[in-house]
């Protein structure tokens, strides 16, 4: 896909986001792998319902910033999803008011963070490992990400939003979507006794689709 193509998709897909209010203010953030293996990278403090496609931050393979204006503060976590799941194309934050509710619930599974409760979530979204919470742009959050040795496409980071990986920018959203649909789910049938999908469910979903679930 041409670099003009990828930036006018950055910015439908952020302010989509934005205007569906799945995260607010000047928060959150996006970068999209270009076809020189550098990245497209949104800039820090800005809303991702106002990005420019002309002001964005570009990296080059080699991963130095290139030009453009300073990235987000979360380069070094998106950079530990590139570096640890090589087939990703996109990386997506937000900070989605379901997810970040879910992270902060006492009984909320570390390893299982988002349940399986429809066979969506377990194709596009499957196991959330829950982080802990880090300050916002925190090298360690990268460092935790990487303890994760590539075996998840999405985080949720406690007190603070999701991050999702995906093989291109639309796939990352979808995904994404998905997550804060399947947490809002969680947290409308708290305490309802409703069932999530048992384990028999899940294998014929991850059979069906091919799904890699660990
Ligand atoms: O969500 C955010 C930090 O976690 C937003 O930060 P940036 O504006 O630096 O991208
Ligand atoms: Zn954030």
């Amino acid at each position: 896909m041409s670099d003009s193509k990828l930036r006018e998709d950055m910015c439908f897909w952020a302010a989509s986001l934005f205007d569906r209010g799945l995260t607010g203010g000047a928060s959150g953030n996006i970068s999209v792998r270009t076809s020189d293996g550098g990245l497209l990278v949104t800039p820090t403090g800005v809303s991702l319902g106002r990005l420019d496609p002309a002001a964005l931050s570009r990296f080059d393979a080699q991963g130095q910033h290139i030009d453009g204006p300073a990235p987000t503060k979360e380069m070094p976590l998106h950079s530990a999803f590139y570096e640890t799941r090589t087939n990703a194309g996109a990386v997506v934050h937000l900070h989605s008011t379901h997810s970040v509710a879910l992270s902060m619930l006492p009984e909320t599974d570390p390893e299982d963070a988002i349940p399986p409760l429809t066979a969506y979530a377990v194709m596009r979204v499957g196991k959330v490992a829950l982080l802990p919470f880090f300050v916002p742009g925190d090298p360690a959050m990268a460092d935790a990400l990487r303890g994760l040795g590539g075996r998840r496409s999405a985080v949720l980071l406690a007190n603070h939003g999701p991050v999702v990986a995906s093989k291109d920018l639309e796939a990352a959203v979808f995904a994404m979507e998905e997550l804060e649909e399947t947490a809002k789910l969680a947290l409308l049938l708290r305490g309802t006794g409703a069932q999530p999908l048992r384990g028999d469910q899940i294998a014929q979903v991850v059979d069906k689709f091919k799904l890699d679930r660990d």
